[in-house]
């Protein structure tokens, strides 16, 4: 029984920085207590990042920031983050929120319990029988893990909808105790953000096209947890990420993508598309050179990458709604690493929907104009 994608939205938090001025502040911050810092100052004019959107005014970054901080602002920040995000995609699948019956909320950077969707509950509306699923510790790759997950969830109860919210405050973690290297490519890199998408076991019936949603795949390459996570430190949650990243997707990322399309029965030539979470200019440049894509296949990560910055698991949502907003057909992979070292993949049909009886009906994927710049 295959599940449908009926609503998928995107939302920023409201401080938009220009990568100029995250250099600027990053060197009067961070210059004086890491000496290679204008040896590495290179790397944000770059990095393809031009600006990114933060959950907090610049003013809270300059100030010291502990355990206890970050997660309030993650929590007041966040919910309204999480209940705009929501409340746009319910619009696209016209549903109010008591219909939906299950809601998974993925997010890996702050912490607060009870988690975001029940601090939403209220202000949402959702139904008090509604099935919460947090999930944390996906990081960057838990915008397609999140959907594979919600699309089991919708796939085991005919006739449910799921809501599926991912939701990161990277720029949370900004430290300026413990400087490193992969602290300074963070600082370049991460932004904030959300996305969230309406799954529906029921096939929506007034939409010239449908999107399906087929289960997704997995794989965990073993011993390879030091590649990317978060340290549990004094004052907040210290960065994990490997330099050796673009390199590990380049040597490794096409054998996998090839034991996924086995285990999903397709082979390179069915992929019409395959969108991809832009983890950094070179992995986007090492996927694309292990997938022999056409240069330029990745404009979509390109660009999300240039307007909002790496914000981990949401990214690839905001990727896929460009995709599907520029009226992309046929067969899709999302793809996706993230920390374990894990790759995942969620397959995405866009096709004909022969029982569509409105045949002038507004489609998720024809709405011009709408998409986030
Ligand atoms: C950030 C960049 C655009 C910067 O490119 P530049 O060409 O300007 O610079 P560069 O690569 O030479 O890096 C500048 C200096 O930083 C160091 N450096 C780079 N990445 C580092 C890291 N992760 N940890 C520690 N140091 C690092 C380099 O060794 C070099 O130092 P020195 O000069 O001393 O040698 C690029 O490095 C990049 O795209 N990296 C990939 C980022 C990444 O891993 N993203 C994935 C996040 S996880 C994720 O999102 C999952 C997924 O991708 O699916």
């Amino acid at each position: 029984m295959p599940v449908y994608l009926t609503g998928l939205a995107t939302a920023v938090p409201p401080y938009e920085k220009p990568q100029s001025l995250v250099l600027e502040n990053a060197r009067h911050l961070l210059g004086p207590k890491f000496p290679a810092f204008e040896r590495m100052a290179g790397s944000f004019m770059s990095s393809g990042v031009e600006k990114r959107h933060s959950l907090a005014p610049l003013e809270w970054y300059l100030e010291p920031q502990n355990w206890k901080t970050r997660n309030e602002m993650y929590l007041r920040a966040g919910k309204e983050l999480f209940i705009e995000a929501s409340r746009k995609a319910l619009l696209e699948a016209d549903l109010r929120a008591d219909e939906i019956d299950c809601v998974v909320t993925v997010s890996s950077t702050g912490i607060v319990t009870p988690t975001l969707e029940a601090q939403a509950f209220l202000e949402m509306g959702f139904s008090q029988d509604i099935m919460r699923v947090p999930v944390f510790g996906l990081g960057c790759a838990g915008g397609v893990s999140g959907m594979a997950i919600a699309q089991r969830l919708a796939q085991a109860k005919p006739g449910s909808n799921v809501l599926l919210v991912a939701l990161e405050g990277c720029s949370l973690s900004l430290r300026v105790d413990q400087l490193t290297k992969a602290d300074i490519i963070a600082t370049v890199l991460f932004g904030d953000g959300a996305a969230a998408a309406v799954l529906s076991a029921t096939k929506p019936k007034d939409t010239n096209f449908v999107i399906e949603l087929a289960p997704g795949h997995q794989e965990m390459w073993p011993d390879t947890l030091n590649i990317m996570g978060w340290k549990v430190e004094e004052d907040g949650l210290g960065v994990v990420f490997d330099r050796s990243i673009p390199d590990f997707a380049a040597e490794h990322f096409r054998d996998v993508v090839d034991r996924t399309l086995d285990a999903l029965s397709m082979n390179m030539g069915d992929v019409d598309r395959f969108v991809c979470h832009p983890g950094g200019t070179k992995v986007a440049q090492a996927i694309e050179d292990a997938l022999d894509l056409q240069p330029g296949a990745l404009d979509a990560e390109r660009e999300v990458l240039r307007d909002f910055g790496n914000m981990s698991a949401p990214t690839v949502l905001f990727v896929l709604d460009r995709v599907l907003k520029r009226g992309a057909q046929g067969n899709m992979i999302m793809c996706a690493l993230g920390p374990g070292f894990t790759a995942s993949f969620q397959p995405i049909a866009v096709v004909a929907n022969e029982a569509s009886n409105k045949r002038n009906a507004t489609d998720l994927r024809k709405r011009e104009g709408t998409v986030n710049a």
